[in-house]
């Protein structure tokens, strides 16, 4: 399905945040990974979060959902034996399983997405596991990947930082229920360093101990722990949100958005910083965030490794911005669904922004005249080229046509719907 997004100038109305994506795959695994029942209110539902709820069945947990909440009994530190798991398109959800798969005698991961999750590299993970003992059978480090558990111990580990938080968090995970206690320590960098803040949190919040250094890159885990079954809330998603905010922002706007923590742990949250230094009006209090947008932005400059799922959002406002951007430290960007550089880049550039790259940089000239427009955009499978390009045709000139815009739903799916409720002209089309 593709999306016809027509220039709009202006946008009004209210909206609830969505759901966490990053909380509701953990709240989901950690109920999983309790004995007894566990409540999750307000549960993202998107493909990436049903992919959690998917494994973790088939996995042996039992799952009850209304409206409002989940309600997991969950399988413990023994996971039912399964021949295969199919995580679809999430990068999260795999390796996170990855590292529970650990505990079973035989799972296959399997391709689903060859152009997308089947292109990224788990190599990190998979070394750090064979350092637990456990025999991993890989396509040069890629999907289809094989998994044959249940001798880790727990020990002394080390893991590269330097691609992904993920591989880390995996371990995290693991850990905790190991025989004996692990000592992790990280080699080289850490990307995406806030969101082990949100591993450890929901970790804390399921009973579990771990001994974090505050640098986070060496971790000391007791083992022989158990989860403890939970009442969870799910927070509102900023991720999804910094695109309406974008939106918002490159237009006349009166735009609210409910259900956005102040003092979250999602370090996309620095969308409402980062708007205000491009001096776009808006106010943050008592989880809303209401931005009043005249369209006038003024460039930035911006380490993106803090807020790494709302960096191409950032970057679609900044190309409407008054001064050349630059977005930093964002090499990791280039192993997610897409090259979210190059191939990102490619396709602003076809609806008319001014845009460079470097191997870790965005480079932003921005045109506050706005762009061209009355292009076809290819969405490389990812869910956030869809949103951010979405945000640029609100602006353009002429509709841009975003090509199999129904990748939207990896992470938002009601996100079109929420910007039609905001007076958007977007168009769904075969
Ligand atoms: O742990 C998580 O839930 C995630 C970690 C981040 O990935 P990286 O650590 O690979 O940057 C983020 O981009 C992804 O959307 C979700
Ligand atoms: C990169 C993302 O997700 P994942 O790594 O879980 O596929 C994302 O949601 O932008």
């Amino acid at each position: 399905m593709d999306v016809i997004v027509r220039p709009t100038p202006s946008l009004q109305g209210e909206i609830g945040a969505l759901s966490s994506k990053n909380y509701t795959t953990r709240y989901l695994l950690t109920a999983a990974l309790a004995e007894g029942q566990s409540t999750i209110y307000y549960p993202a539902h998107s493909e990436d979060s049903d992919a959690m709820r998917r494994c973790i069945t088939d996995l042996g947990a039992v799952l009850e959902e209304d409206d409002e909440k989940i309600v997991i009994t969950g399988f413990g530190s023994h996971p039912q034996a399964v021949k295969e798991l199919n995580v679809g398109n999430a990068g999260a959800v795999l390796r996170f399983l990855m590292g529970i798969a650990s505990l079973c005698p035989d799972v296959t991961f399997v391709n689903t997405y060859p152009d997308s999750l089947g292109k990224r590299p788990h190599d990190d993970l998979i070394d750090a596991l064979g350092q637990l003992g456990v025999k991993v059978d890989h396509r040069e480090g890629k999907l289809p990947i094989r998994i044959q558990g249940g001798q880790a111990k727990g020990g002394k580990i080390q893991v590269s930082g330097s691609v992904s938080s993920q591989y880390l968090s995996a371990l995290l995970f693991l850990t905790p229920l190991l025989e004996e206690d692990s000592e992790i320590e990280v080699l080289h960098d850490l990307k995406s360093k806030v969101v082990i803040g949100q591993t450890l949190e929901v970790l804390q919040e399921a009973g579990i101990i771990i001994h974090a250094s505050d640098d986070y890159m060496s971790f000391r885990v007791p083992g022989q722990q158990s989860y403890q079954p939970r009442t969870y809330t799910v927070q509102g998603d900023y991720p999804g949100s910094a695109a309406v905010l974008a939106a918002a922002a490159v237009t006349n706007s009166d735009v609210t958005i409910h259900r956005l923590k102040e003092q979250s742990k999602q370090g996309e949250r620095a969308i409402v910083d980062v708007l205000r230094m491009m001096e776009v009006p808006l106010t943050h209090e008592n989880d809303t965030v209401v931005v009043k947008g005249n369209g006038r932005l003024k460039a930035i400059e911006f380490d993106g490794d803090a807020a790494t799922d709302a960096v191409l959002a950032m970057v679609a406002a900044a190309v409407f911005a008054e001064g050349t951007s630059r977005f930093y430290n964002v090499e990791n960007l280039r192993y997610k669904e897409c090259d979210r550089i190059t191939d990102y880049l490619n396709e602003l550039s076809k609806a008319g922004a001014r845009v460079e790259e470097r191997q870790a940089e965005i480079i932003v000239h921005g045109r506050p005249e706005g762009v061209e427009g009355g292009v076809e955009i290819n969405a490389h499978f990812d869910h956030r080229v869809i949103m951010a390009l979405t945000v640029v045709g609100l602006r353009a000139q002429k509709p841009l046509v975003i090509k199999d815009a129904h990748h939207v739903a990896k992470s938002y799916p009601q996100y079109f719907d929420h910007l039609t409720t905001l007076g958007a002209s977007v168009e769904w089309v075969k």
